[in-house]
């Protein structure tokens, strides 16, 4: 008995001893794996893409996937059309709501029964669906959404015809219709996208809004040197993640839409955009986090901007800009206000750029890559 007590006490103990050494010996693979990770994180470039909403974050990165990654392949490119079609529907939508306001009317039967079928539809399509299911919100697939949008340029082919709708269509950019960038490319390429062999082009993929909804990465490989770069939702209420991103980041690209000098925040009307983008700018460059980062500023849109200063006067919305209304000294000001806002002694490097402009941004990226290097360099002591 007391043998079999002494065999069962060595079984025992070998078990145990035979146990430890597995915890070690995982404990060790687990050590070597975070040291691999970590190692792979030190040796990487990281790159956060921070600015207001509609700023041209994404289209950055879309750029970005053209000029360095897999170029966007016939598959993927299908997987946009839903997100095309949101665009023209929420322009349409848009339309439909302002004939109200005009006091105009759907003339035929048809296109009466085409606008209450999108009336209907419309809150399962919007932008605040989307966010609500990407949110977990809703248990009801995406996928639904996505094929009532695909469903409905039949139903907008009606509405378009309609002499109340092109009544409604030509007050667009006059209070209260305005619509975007993208709105007005797709509707004027209408028949196109509605084409049922329709496969939107590189051009489509970077016109066309789509709100980021949370947080976006991308990992690159560029002359043996790996990228990640991290693009996050730019609207008011989606900027407090940003700070969950700032540790450890080799530099940050901040985007400001110079057109936005005279444009309320999509989220926010009563907020002037570019006034919103210093405030930010400036509350980012301070931070505690991002004190030794090194920071590229972004004056972005600027085809748009050079088209609205024929128009419109900075003044008006700036009245602390003294200088002659012309782009040089608008810019001058705009850029100006921005450097005043950021630590002293910080490193700024500034581009401005147009995003959609795919040989530009060719350009602008080889900069941008080459400053990171640079910096990265730095950061490891080899320069
Ligand atoms: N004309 C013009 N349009 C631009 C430019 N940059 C971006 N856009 C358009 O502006 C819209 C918004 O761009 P996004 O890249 O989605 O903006 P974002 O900063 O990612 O916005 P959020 O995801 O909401 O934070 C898209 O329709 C783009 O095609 C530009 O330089 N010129
Ligand atoms: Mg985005």
């Amino acid at each position: 008995m007391k043998n079999m007590k002494k065999i069962g006490k060595q079984k025992s103990d070998d078990v145990t001893q035979m146990s430890r050494k597995g915890a070690i010996a995982r404990s060790r693979s687990i050590d070597h794996q975070l040291n691999e990770e970590r190692e792979k994180r030190e040796k990487e470039i990281q790159l956060l893409i921070l600015g207001g909403g509609g700023s041209g974050k994404t289209t950055f990165m879309k750029q970005l996937r053209l000029h360095y990654g897999d170029k966007f392949p016939d598959e993927e490119r299908r997987l946009w059309r839903p997100h095309v079609f949101q665009n023209v529907v929420d322009a349409f939508h848009r339309i439909i709501s302002n004939m109200e306001v005009l006091g105009e009317e759907i003339k035929s039967d048809e296109g009466k029964a085409s606008a209450q079928e999108l009336n209907r539809l419309y809150p399962k399509m919007c932008y605040q669906r989307l966010l609500a299911l990407e949110n977990g919100i809703h248990a009801s697939p995406k996928k639904n959404r996505d094929q009532l949008l695909l469903d409905l340029p039949s139903e907008v082919i009606k509405l378009q015809k309609d002499p109340g709708v092109k009544a409604s269509y030509a007050t667009r950019n006059r209070y209260p219709l305005r619509l975007s960038e993208a709105e007005e490319y797709f509707l004027n390429d209408f028949e196109r996208i509605c084409a049922p062999s329709y496969l939107p082009t590189i051009k489509d993929i970077l016109f066309l809004r789509k709100p980021t909804v949370g947080v976006q990465e991308m990992c690159l490989t560029i002359n043996s040197l790996n990228y990640r770069v991290i693009d996050v939702a730019g609207q008011k209420s989606q900027r407090n993640k940003w700070i969950h991103f700032f540790e450890g980041v080799t530099a940050v690209i901040f985007f400001v839409s110079l057109s936005g000098f005279n444009e309320m925040l999509e989220e926010d009307s009563t907020m002037n955009n570019l006034r919103d983008s210093l405030q930010t700018f400036q509350e980012m460059t301070h931070n505690q986090y991002l004190t030794k980062t090194d920071v590229m500023l972004f004056l972005n849109k600027h085809d748009l901007f050079m088209e609205k200063m024929k128009r419109f006067r900075l003044a008006e919305t700036f009245p602390e800009f003294r200088g002659h209304n012309t782009p040089d000294d608008a810019l001058g000001f705009i850029k100006d206000e921005f450097y005043r806002r950021a630590p002293p002694g910080k490193s700024l490097y500034t581009h401005v750029s147009c995003a959609i402009n795919v040989d530009l941004m060719k350009t602008i990226i080889e900069n941008v890559l080459q400053i990171l290097v640079d910096i990265n360099l730095r950061r490891t002591g080899l320069m």
